[in-house]
């Protein structure tokens, strides 16, 4: 079920958490939310999933606009909120049995749909206490549990992986990704390794504002500006080396890194590669390349580059 944005706006009196932004989600697909503290994540998911009303814009789910009366967006939607809020003195199991209910799951199906979940989020050892006796990992698998009890279409999911164990983390990442290849899911995140890990699609907001919005790859090429080489090139001077790279025609400048490994940093000109002449040249003088190593924008330096101001 494909989802829709169009100029959609918040305020908190004064102040724009949310400035006219648009974007799409396609099903099947899994779009990762990145933004700084503040930048309006979890106040573009609340609107999403009908928590807190719209002030300005649509959204459209399937097709249909959120205010259309006929629309029954909420049973296709599961919702894990960014405080995850829970019933305390709940025992795991009629929680999740409530939720059920609540999302209108059919009787005679509650109880598998539980074990399903219980299996799924790794709650078994724990599935017999009250919410408040567990551990902040195992509540947020708690929180997880009831946004998918109802198998719903989209996911929408504020800080998945808070509080999860390492071992967690990689298991909740797998089934994110396998679970976005059928339905569309949106989740929100400030470890930048797990959106590269679990998603199709990168989003990052700043100040209630889309800065990008692309494909971890487009979004590197984007940034890319010169090709940055990193080489070892050995049985040869360093210091003749060092000359010789200076004077190809695609470089701009070449760096000693280390002298007793023979390393060597080459930044090309814009638009233009060195490869082929550091090859040639290697060649001609009879060096030995042992490593030619493209260096890549760290997706870190992307996200600070766009929301550091
Ligand atoms: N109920 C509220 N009343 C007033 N201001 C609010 C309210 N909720 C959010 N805001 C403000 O709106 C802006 C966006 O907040 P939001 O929670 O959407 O950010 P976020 O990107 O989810 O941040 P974080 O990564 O810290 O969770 C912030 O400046 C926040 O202070």
């Amino acid at each position: 079920m494909d989802i829709q944005i169009e100029n959609l706006t918040k305020s908190y009196g004064p102040q724009k958490a949310v400035n006219n932004i648009n974007f799409d989600v396609k099903t099947g697909e899994v779009l990762g939310f990145l933004g700084p503290n503040g930048a309006g994540k979890s106040t573009t998911m609340k609107m999403i999933t009908g928590y807190i009303g719209i002030e300005k814009g649509d959204i459209r789910i399937g097709g249909k606009s959120l205010t259309d009366p006929e629309s029954n967006f909420k049973q296709h939607i599961g919702y894990l909120p960014e405080n995850n809020p829970l019933y305390l003195d709940m025992p795991i199991i009629d929680y999740l049995e409530f939720c059920a209910a609540l999302q209108g799951v059919e009787k005679t199906k509650i109880d598998d749909r539980i074990k399903e979940m219980i299996g799924l989020c790794g709650l078994n050892r724990e599935k017999h206490k009250k919410i408040g006796e567990l551990s902040k990992g195992y509540r947020q698998r708690v929180g997880l549990a009831q946004a998918m009890i109802h198998d719903p279409e989209i996911l929408v999911l504020d800080e998945p992986t808070t509080g999860l164990d390492p071992n967690q983390i990689i298991e909740i990442r797998k089934l994110i990704r396998d679970l976005g290849k059928e339905k569309t899911v949106i989740l929100s995140t400030h470890i930048l390794p797990e959106v590269e890990a679990t998603c199709d699609r990168i989003l990052i907001i700043n100040r209630g504002n889309i800065v990008a919005n692309g494909t971890p790859e487009t979004l590197r090429k984007q940034a890319q500006g010169n090709e940055v080489l990193k080489l070892r090139i050995e049985d040869g001077d360093v210091e003749t080396i060092l000359k010789s790279l200076n004077a190809l025609d695609t470089v701009q400048e070449a760096d000693l890194v280390h002298r007793e490994e023979n390393l060597f940093e080459v930044q090309s000109v814009a638009q233009q590669s060195s490869k082929r002449n550091i090859f040639n040249l290697c060649v001609e003088k009879k060096w030995v390349l042992t490593e030619l190593t493209p260096l890549e924008t760290k997706l870190e330096d992307i996200f600070r580059n766009l929301t550091v101001n």
